[in-house]
């Protein structure tokens, strides 16, 4: 059993418990007038159980875990990644945000870098858990520092909410921007220069 995820006082059960998100869904099937035992819903509880298995993913993962492979290259100019899918869930109404992150850092001057599949793979740790856009970012810079220890960080996302498309305000299209600059990246023309590349397309 994976450990239970304290960070930012997320997640507590310490691993999936597929027999009660199955009962829940039921009983939700139950609530919205719907019979669970009709022949296209039959396979639905546990159908839906194993998606969240899967969307909540994150809650039993440690950036530590995916930010593994680091190298010491001597490199200690910015690395950025854009365009880096995000699907996260909103944990207002647990329906979907869906966007990019742009993730980009400065390596510390004994050059500690990290494979770039990596910052991908850390952008999913935390959108695999009920969240808030400006959570997502900060948890994604801040953990990108105390592991690299770069000498700054710079996280951008750009997400589309389905709870404001979809239903509440439908708005379809509004897309929300947040940021978190750490360290060095916080000085304006670095800062700058790291927000060209990300606008640039
Ligand atoms: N700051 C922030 N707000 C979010 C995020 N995702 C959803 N929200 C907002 O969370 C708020 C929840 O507001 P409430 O008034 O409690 O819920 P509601 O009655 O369903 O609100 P409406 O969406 O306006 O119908 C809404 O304004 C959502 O747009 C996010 O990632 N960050
Ligand atoms: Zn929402």
């Amino acid at each position: 059993m994976t450990d239970p995820v304290t960070l930012d006082g997320q997640g507590s059960i310490g691993e999936f418990d597929e027999k009660r998100a199955e009962a829940a869904v039921r009983e939700l099937l139950l609530a919205v007038g719907e019979d669970p035992d009709r022949e296209g819903l039959r396979e639905t509880p546990g159908r839906v159980a194993r998606a969240y298995k899967e969307i909540f993913a994150g809650l039993y993962q440690q950036p530590e875990d995916v930010l593994t492979t680091t190298f010491d290259l001597g490199h200690d100019e910015m690395v950025l990644v854009k365009d880096i899918e995000v699907f996260s869930t909103c944990e207002h109404h647990l329906v979907p945000f869906r966007g990019v992150a742009h993730v980009g850092y400065i390596p510390a001057s004994t050059g500690k870098i990290t494979g770039l599949s990596k910052l991908a793979r850390l952008v999913d740790v935390y959108a695999r858990r009920p969240q808030v856009q400006e959570r997502l970012t900060t948890q994604i810079a801040e953990s990108l520092m105390s592991i690299l220890e770069p000498r700054g960080v710079i996280v951008v996302i750009e997400c589309e909410h389905m709870c404001m498309s979809m239903r509440g305000i439908r708005k379809p299209g509004a897309k929300t921007l947040t940021s978190a600059v750490r360290g060095q990246l916080r000085d304006p023309a670095t800062r700058a220069e790291a927000m060209s590349l990300i606008m640039a397309s």
